[in-house]
């Protein structure tokens, strides 16, 4: 069989496993799968079936061209999912709920919201489904939703006016006069109702999720967390509140200003409810932990709740599932570069991974069936079934006829002496066919956050098998900052960002040139965001030559003018200081600040729609390097955010980062440049 080497055309042939959902009986799971057309720009996503006694994947819809979220129904006979579609002569013109028979047919449009549908959970009768939507909150009713949503569609003024401290997330000009209300949808009649209606109540702004509510084993009541502050900050601290269907009463059940609560979650019996708490009062960095609420008495609106991982120093990610005993609740959370879905048993307060790492993105377990979106530094994502008593067996093979023929570059996680006497981890990647006896470039790719991590995980925007197949050796620094090491690791950079991460930085540097296979004139470093924020940081920091080049992607350069991002309350827990108090202390952790030493090539990259770093700061650090006769280049993009999402611009982005490495890699040049 012949081998190929994996490329930009092969990255976007994979085919894109979403979360699964489960049938309650765990005979069989549902997926979304998109597609994408480098020819046409564009991707659409369908539903998969998937059955996990064996038997081949079956195409359930083929109408939409965005089919997400599907949500099987309790009693099994349906699916639901959010799409925009036409249908009866209709085209949507915002996501819409579809329901379709579970063993295939025509999706039927639940019901035509004017505002839209977003994330949802059915309720155990399977005849209602619990659903967000974006309204105006003085405005009572569907009729007056959709003559406001119409105005506002069809306005000739695009004006933006606002008084609110959040008022654009990410790449999302959000709220615009509207809040995410839950609504109750008649699954048969189409009746919508606003469950918030005439109330203070609405759901996070942020990314309102299907995490952020959940229904009661009896339907009759929802769990929800809001935020109580009568302003909204994107830092915000959530309190839970629950209402009875039947009347509309709405109680707050937990509710501690030094807390910040989320992804609620009812026990089979409906008496307790798990849910993530972060200690807010203590630290701005401190992790997501287990909770549990419980009720006083059957059937009260009161009760009691206590963090049950305190002594467990992981962070917890949602969503929080609970196993059918109520003795113990799984989620995914991760450890040293990994992410497994773990099992915390309740009276033992002990975590045990059920499912290993690569990277595991989501999950549903009915009936005993477990089912999870798994990948890895050397797959992408797979869906994978875990039968009681059954090692984990993968359910389909969509990407194995692209990818098997390929050759891929050995995956492994080193550890070196980083900064204050601490073991850092180092994620490698090497070439295909790797020979320690021959010489390599060391390429960097430094990972944003800062309190994220490089891993064992499949990346599309910052693929380490790509750059591996294109003869460099990959490294990945976990520095201080990175999650997933505990909660002193985490927190050690707070306040006196850039310093140790560059220690750690140039300590995996020093450890991998001492490899027989480094070659010293042909380091580079790159990074996107926080990791944009460290190139940029180095570049004012190391002796020019150490990096034959950069590559700084939506990089933070310069903390005061970085106070234009919809992250700007954060600035002061991270940094130490508003740059108003201490203007010194946020200068001294700004890239800009050092700009007289900057002598090292770097290419800089950035999104005109990104929101979180601006980009007046990859502009400024281009025009820096250009005043200061630095050698450099822009690839500018008006349509892309934080990261970069369509096809061809991300064939454009490999290409433009590619050549740059190129160009600065002495190896690489003609046989005249290279002699003089
Ligand atoms: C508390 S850190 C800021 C939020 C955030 N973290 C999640 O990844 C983030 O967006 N980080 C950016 C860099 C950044 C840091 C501080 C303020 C704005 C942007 C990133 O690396 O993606």
């Amino acid at each position: 069989m012949a081998h190929k080497l994996f490329d930009i055309e092969a990255l976007w042939k994979i085919e894109r496993l979403g979360a699964p959902s489960l049938s309650p009986d765990g005979a069989q799971a549902v997926v979304p799968v998109t597609r994408f057309s480098m020819a046409d720009n564009n991707s659409r996503t369908g539903l998969w079936l998937l059955s996990t006694r064996g038997g081949k994947p079956r195409a359930l819809t083929h109408g939409g061209d965005k089919d997400g979220q599907p949500q099987w129904s309790p009693r099994g006979d349906r699916i639901a999912f959010v799409g925009k579609r036409e249908q009866e002569g209709r085209k949507d013109a915002s996501p819409q709920l579809y329901v379709i028979p579970a063993d295939g047919g025509e999706a039927r449009r639940v019901a035509t919201v004017a505002t839209g549908l977003e994330a949802y959970r059915w309720l155990p009768d399977g005849k209602r489904i619990a659903a967000v939507s974006w309204v105006w909150p003085q405005l009572k009713g569907g009729r007056a939703q959709a003559k406001a949503y119409k105005d506002f569609s069809e306005r000739k003024e695009t004006g933006y006016v606002t008084a609110e401290p959040l008022y654009r997330f990410w790449d999302d000009n959000l709220p615009q006069d509207r809040v995410p209300h839950l609504h109750l949808i008649d699954v048969d009649s189409g009746k919508v109702r606003d469950l918030f209606e005439g109330t203070p109540y609405e759901l996070r702004r942020p990314d309102p999720s299907a995490e952020n509510f959940d229904i009661s084993p009896d339907g009759e009541r929802i769990v929800f967390a809001f935020d109580p502050a009568p302003v909204k900050r994107i830092d915000g601290r959530f309190a839970l509140a629950e209402l009875q269907l039947a009347t509309g009463r709405i109680d707050v059940i937990a509710r501690d200003d030094d807390y910040d609560f989320s992804s609620p979650r009812y026990s089979p019996d409906g008496d307790r409810i798990a849910f993530t708490a972060s200690h807010q009062g203590r630290k701005h960095t401190m992790p997501a932990q287990l909770a549990v609420w419980e009720r006083s008495r059957p059937g009260s609106r009161s009760g009691r709740w206590a963090v049950e991982s305190e002594a467990w120093d992981h962070e917890v990610h949602a969503p929080l599932h609970w196993e059918e005993d109520g003795q113990a609740v799984l989620f995914t959370a991760e450890q040293q570069g990994r992410c497994h879905l773990w099992r915390f048993d309740l009276p033992d307060r002990r975590a045990e991974v059920v499912l290993e790492g690569g990277w595991v993105h989501g999950f549903d377990k009915q009936a005993g069936t477990l089912v999870a979106l798994r990948d890895s530094a050397s797959h992408p994502g797979q869906i994978v079934a875990c039968l009681p008593g059954q090692p984990p067996r993968r359910l389909e093979r969509f990407n194995d006829a692209l990818l098997g023929p390929m050759v891929w570059g050995r995956n492994e996680a080193l550890w070196i002496d980083g900064a204050e006497g601490d073991k850092v981890q180092v994620w490698m990647t090497y070439p295909p066919g790797f020979d320690p006896k021959k010489k390599y470039p060391l390429l960097h790719l430094i990972h944003g956050g800062p309190h994220t991590a490089a891993g064992d995980v499949w990346h599309y925007r910052w693929n380490t098998e790509l750059f591996a197949a294109q003869g460099y050796v990959v490294a990945a620094v976990n520095y201080h900052g990175s999650s997933s090491f505990g909660y002193a690791f985490l927190d050690s950079i707070t306040h006196r960002w850039g310093t140790l991460e560059l220690q750690d930085i140039e300590a995996a540097t020093d450890a991998l040139l001492q490899q027989p296979w480094a070659d010293p004139a042909r380091v580079f470093a790159t990074g996107g965001s926080y990791g944009g924020y460290m190139v940029a940081w180095m570049n004012g920091h190391v002796d020019p030559g150490r990096y034959a080049a950069y590559v700084c992607h939506a990089g933070c350069f310069d903390w005061q003018a970085m106070f234009a991002d919809d992250a700007w309350s954060w600035h002061a827990k991270e940094l130490g200081a508003w740059y108003w108090d201490k203007p010194d202390q946020v200068a001294a952790q700004s890239p800009s600040t050092y700009a007289g030493n900057m002598r090292t090539p770097t290419l800089v990259i950035h999104g005109a729609k990104d929101y979180r770093v601006p980009d007046a700061q990859g502009l400024a650090y281009y025009n820096t390097l250009h005043a200061r006769g630095v050698d450099t280049r822009l690839l500018w993009f008006p349509d892309e955010n934080h990261w970069v999402l369509k096809p061809r611009n991300s064939r454009l982005w490999y290409a433009e980062f590619l050549a740059w490495l190129k160009r600065h890699d002495p190896a690489q040049q003609p046989a005249r440049k290279r002699r003089k």
